[in-house]
């Protein structure tokens, strides 16, 4: 039939434009906003259909690229239209792994069926996320927390939704693979899904430490031994590998803070929104906010700075340390972005004393307005 598939997946009268953006698939920098505007809202599946065309995976797992795109656009339409949690997320958490996974420490280290595993993993991670937080849904009797016991609720849910929609017949897009296969990929994306949740990140961080030193013992045992120096980390146990996959997924979804500052604000005011609005709901049904979500006495830069000391940082510190110098740009944004909330509040007391109250509102939420049209 005549219907061939469009270049990016999706039909879009900005093709060109996309196309420029696309070129930046493999960059820290790419604008995944810019991606969903001239994808008509599907930065999800062209972002993923992009990946899956440049690492030939199509080819290596016989993948029917009509079934590819008829998952891609399902699962993106799967997404909720909510502030933070929306397919744009997915996009570009699923993008942010994409680079990580390009990082020459890992030139040897991943299976193309690991590598399948893990972009599957990160475009599924939040689907039908509900915009509200695991302990919203359980203090509230949610059907979700009945349903998975008070435990991952959202991770679980999300894994459940994303391979549903693989049970249809003209979405299985890995119908080629061997059973063996299916399992692997499977096993892979629900353990790297459930490191998600933020409740488990206390045991990521309690891991991370030793499991890199050993990599980092090993490594330079290799390199002393082949006469190249190259830096890849070779992993005999699949454990070790998914290990470190977990962890790579769990940094891509905390990665906000380590991009330029016009596209982390854009998050921040969408997490905001969203944190908010759960606060809303929790003061009409009585019941105590969640910290950080009263929009009355929300303080949004002191939160920022918060997350980026207390979880973002130690994390993307203990990653750039295990592929050093590779990821020397997240940590100097990181570093940047904080310095910037600091400013603002700094800049927010004086302010304050010359009676001017304008809202600390991040500069980029007008820009966001006009965005959203
Ligand atoms: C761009 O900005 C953020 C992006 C994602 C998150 C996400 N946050 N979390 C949790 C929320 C509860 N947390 C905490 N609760 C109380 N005190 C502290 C002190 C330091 S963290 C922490 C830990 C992080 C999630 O589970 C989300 C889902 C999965 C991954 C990450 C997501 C948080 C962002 O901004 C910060 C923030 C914003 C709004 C309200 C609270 C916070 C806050 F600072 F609190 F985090
Ligand atoms: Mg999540
Ligand atoms: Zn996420």
């Amino acid at each position: 039939s005549m219907d061939t598939i469009p270049r990016f997946g999706t039909e879009t009268p900005h093709e060109a434009k996309l196309a420029e953006l696309m070129d930046n698939i493999d960059a820290w920098g790419l604008n995944i906003f810019d991606v969903h505007n001239y994808s008509q809202s599907h930065s999800l599946t062209s972002v993923m259909y992009t990946i899956f065309k440049k690492r030939n995976l199509i080819e290596t797992f016989r993948i029917s690229p009509q079934k590819l795109i008829n998952y891609l656009v399902t699962l993106e339409s799967h997404y909720l239209d909510v502030p933070y949690h929306c397919s744009i997320h997915a996009a570009d958490v699923t993008q942010a792994i994409h680079v990580l996974l390009l990082i020459p420490s890992f030139e040897n280290t991943f299976t193309d069926l690991e590598i399948l595993a893990a972009l599957f993993a990160a475009a599924i991670h939040d689907v039908d996320h509900p915009g509200v937080t695991n302990q919203y849904l359980i203090n509230s009797d949610n059907e979700l927390a009945l349903m998975y016991n008070d435990t991952s609720v959202l991770e679980n849910h999300s894994l459940a939704v994303a391979f549903k929609l693989l049970q249809n017949e003209d979405c299985d897009f890995i119908e080629n693979l061997s059973d063996e296969q299916r399992k692997i990929l499977r096993q892979i994306s629900i353990d790297m899904v459930l490191a998600t949740d933020m409740s488990k990140h206390g045991a990521i961080m309690q891991t991370i430490q030793s499991f890199h030193q050993s990599l980092k013992a090993k490594q330079c045992k290799d390199s002393n031994s082949n006469s190249s120096t190259n830096d890849s980390l070779v992993l005999t146990e699949q454990k070790e590998r998914v290990q470190l996959l977990r962890e790579m997924l769990h940094c891509a979804d905390l990665s906000n803070p380590t991009k330029h500052l016009s596209i982390y604000t854009q998050w921040v005011d969408r997490i905001m929104d969203e944190f908010h609005y759960q606060g809303d709901r929790e003061r009409s049904a009585g019941m105590p906010i969640s910290p950080m979500c009263n929009r009355r006495t929300a303080d949004i830069e002191m939160a920022q700075i918060g997350f980026i000391q207390a979880i973002v940082e130690p994390l993307w510190q203990m990653w750039a340390q295990l592929v050093y110098p590779h990821c020397q740009q997240m940590l100097d944004n990181i570093d940047s972005n904080r310095q910037w909330y600091e400013y603002q509040i700094s800049n927010r007391s004086s302010r304050n004393n010359t009676s001017d109250k304008t809202t600390s509102q991040s500069h980029d939420s007008k820009e966001q307005d006009k965005l959203k049209g």
